[in-house]
């Protein structure tokens, strides 16, 4: 490996020769040898050049940089954006707690490419832009690390997880419709219960997609607050004035997303309470998705010793062993999507409640898993909804077979005969594996034509049409 030595204010470093990162980057490199597949998240490198590149916009703006190295900034940080530096950020997420060796990569591959961009050689000559004094220039890492982790995670709920969502809560919507008046047995305690339609129970489904993403999308103003413009513990030392303002309007500007100079930036270094509140929406949803899918592989349970109600897509073979054994694979996929969700809230949890005095020092963690949530919440609801949830349809055979056996029908007749009475009925009835009908009359409670006009499952679903 060809080296060449870089300097920061420890003294010198050798780093790869091909690489734009300079000494603090190799020495983070080098100090946390610690889950090496667990890189700082691209996004927050993209959320920092975002960042840079608004700082050497507005940092210009209000006199303190000159054109050229706002020029020479904004290029090397299109370049980030545009994913030609993607191999310059090595570093992992178990790192300080400020991210504070991240932002210095960033700086870092900035000066360099800067350098480079400029018509130098890499490693050679005096550098135009110098990592702290220009990249850096009116910052901190303590309040671009959490700009850069909003505009993450901002930008991933709305490109990735709120689509995704979506998507799934408008294919079920659909089956909701479709199956509005198939009747088929409830069940509560996972025991048989009253009929609702299979369109009545899918309408759940649907709510409860519709509140998740109601809860998620409320979580984006507090989101959308940076922290820029705090620098090092919220006082704004070293930014000139105007600055907070103007950054932020450059980032929404760059972005297209609507942030703006947090209210406080006291709060928004040394708490991180809008990446909890997020990801409790996030958790929210998986809760939900969990209780979505879970239903699904029940209800699709069989195909001959199950509940059998819907049939879900056949994608593969299930089993190595089994012949002809199909499992309902989406369904396992997206639990363990909830499964990992959940994990990272507690995680975020823990990291949230670690904001001492002026810093929060779990940025990295926090931002890692909540990228992490909200990717796979949105990429697993697509995966769900393409493989699964559009192919879903009732076996109207087996659905009305547990209608027809349900000893829950009797509960239609206790506002004609009373609770024990029908009690009565159904009891008997399952003793004796015969009909409701058949121990209704034996009882002498009613006639068969009584049973008949008072005992109909279609006149049991209620009038409530997934409203
Ligand atoms: O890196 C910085 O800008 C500050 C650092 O996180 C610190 O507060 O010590």
């Amino acid at each position: 490996m060809e080296y060449r030595i870089e300097k920061d204010t420890m003294g010198e470093v050798k780093v790869p020769a091909d690489k734009y990162w300079g000494a603090q980057t190799e020495r983070s490199r080098n100090n946390f040898k610690i889950g090496p597949a667990a890189s700082m998240p691209l996004e927050i490198i993209q959320g920092f050049a975002y960042l840079k590149k608004a700082a050497a916009h507005a940092n210009h703006d209000l006199g303190v940089l000159s054109a050229e190295k706002m020029e020479l900034i904004s290029k090397a940080c299109d370049e980030i954006l545009a994913g030609k530096l993607d191999d310059q950020f090595p570093l992992v997420i178990w790192q300080t707690g400020s991210g504070t060796q991240s932002n210095m990569n960033v700086n870092e591959v900035v000066s360099n490419r800067a350098h480079v961009l400029a018509g130098n050689t890499l490693g050679e000559g005096q550098k135009l832009i110098h990592p702290n004094d220009d990249v850096n220039k009116s910052q901190s890492s303590n309040d671009t690390y959490p700009t850069a982790m909003h505009i993450a995670c901002y930008k991933m709920l709305v490109e990735t997880t709120i689509p995704g969502v979506e998507k799934l809560r408008d294919t079920l919507a659909e089956k909701s419709a479709a199956f509005m008046d198939v009747v088929k047995i409830g069940r509560t305690h996972l025991m048989d219960a009253t009929p609702l339609t299979l369109g009545q129970e899918f309408s759940g489904y649907v709510a409860q997609l519709n509140h998740g993403l109601k809860a998620l999308r409320n979580t984006l103003d507090h989101l959308s607050e940076i922290a820029l413009g705090g620098t090092a513990v919220g006082t704004g030392i070293n930014t000139p004035e105007g600055y907070a303002e103007l950054v932020a309007s450059k980032i929404a500007g760059f972005t297209q997303l609507p942030f703006r100079s947090a209210e406080n930036k006291f709060e928004a270094l040394a708490a991180h309470d809008a990446i909890v509140e997020s990801h409790g929406a996030l958790k929210q949803l998986a809760v939900s998705l969990n209780k979505i899918a879970n239903d699904i592989r029940l209800l699709a349970s069989g195909p001959r010793s199950g509940i059998g109600e819907i049939i879900i897509p056949a994608n593969e073979p299930g089993s190595s062993i089994m012949p002809g054994k199909v499992n309902p694979t989406q369904c396992e996929a997206l639990t363990m999507v909830c499964a990992q969700v959940i994990g990272n809230d507690v995680t975020i949890t823990v990291g949230g409640t670690q904001g001492h005095y002026e810093l929060n020092v779990f940025k990295p963690v926090m931002a890692a898993n909540f990228l992490q949530s909200a990717r796979l919440i949105g990429e697993a609801c697509v995966s769900f909804n393409d493989h699964c949830a559009i192919g879903i349809e009732p076996d109207l055979k087996n659905i009305k077979k547990h209608v027809n056996n349900s000893l829950m029908l009797v509960t239609a007749l206790n506002t004609h005969i009373g609770y024990e009475k029908a009690a009565k009925i159904a009891k008997t009835a399952h003793e004796n594996g015969t009909t409701l009908r058949e121990e209704a009359i034996n009882l002498g409670y009613l006639s068969g034509e009584e049973f008949d006009k008072w005992v109909r499952p279609a006149d049991m679903v209620g009038s409530l049409k997934g409203k």
